[in-house]
């Protein structure tokens, strides 16, 4: 099965972060996400996340640190996250495609239903905080 990458954009503001859910149609919906979305062929890890960001909650990105890349198979669906922290951006994220957005404590993470693979996400910036 072939891998889907995809650039994940953790949004951070102090000790929150901007969390969206996703529509019920798509592949793990209803779940809460870190927005993002798959790489186009012609663009970098870098570029897709830039683009994704704005379409999904109209913010411009100025500036992203590698997290983490996690693989995780979903048997469905094969997909490479690739996580990185945007603390530098302007405007305020909101859900731009009519889907649900919240600023959420790091330590209230927990509280919201994930994905799978986020595990390790949220796992990592409770350390980071710790
Ligand atoms: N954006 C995002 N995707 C995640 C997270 N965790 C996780 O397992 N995924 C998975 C779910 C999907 O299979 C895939 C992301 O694809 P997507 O549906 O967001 O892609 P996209 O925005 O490009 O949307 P489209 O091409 O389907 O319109 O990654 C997460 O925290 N954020
Ligand atoms: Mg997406």
């Amino acid at each position: 099965m072939k891998k889907v990458e995809v650039a994940v954009g953790v949004i951070r503001r102090n000790n929150q972060i901007f969390i969206t859910k996703r529509p019920q149609n798509l592949h793990q919906g209803g779940k809460w996400e870190f927005p993002g979305g798959k790489r186009e062929a012609d663009e970098s890890m870098d570029q897709a996340l830039v683009r994704e960001l704005r379409e999904e909650v109209g913010i411009e990105t100025h500036g992203q640190l590698p997290l983490l890349v996690i693989e995780h198979d979903y048997g469905d669906k094969q997909v490479v996250l690739d996580v990185r922290i945007v603390e530098q951006f302007s405007g305020e994220p909101h859900g731009q495609e009519g889907q649900l957005g919240a600023w959420v404590a790091i330590s209230a993470l927990s509280d919201y239903e994930f994905p799978e693979a986020n595990k390790v996400i949220i796992e990592k910036l409770l350390e980071r905080i710790r």
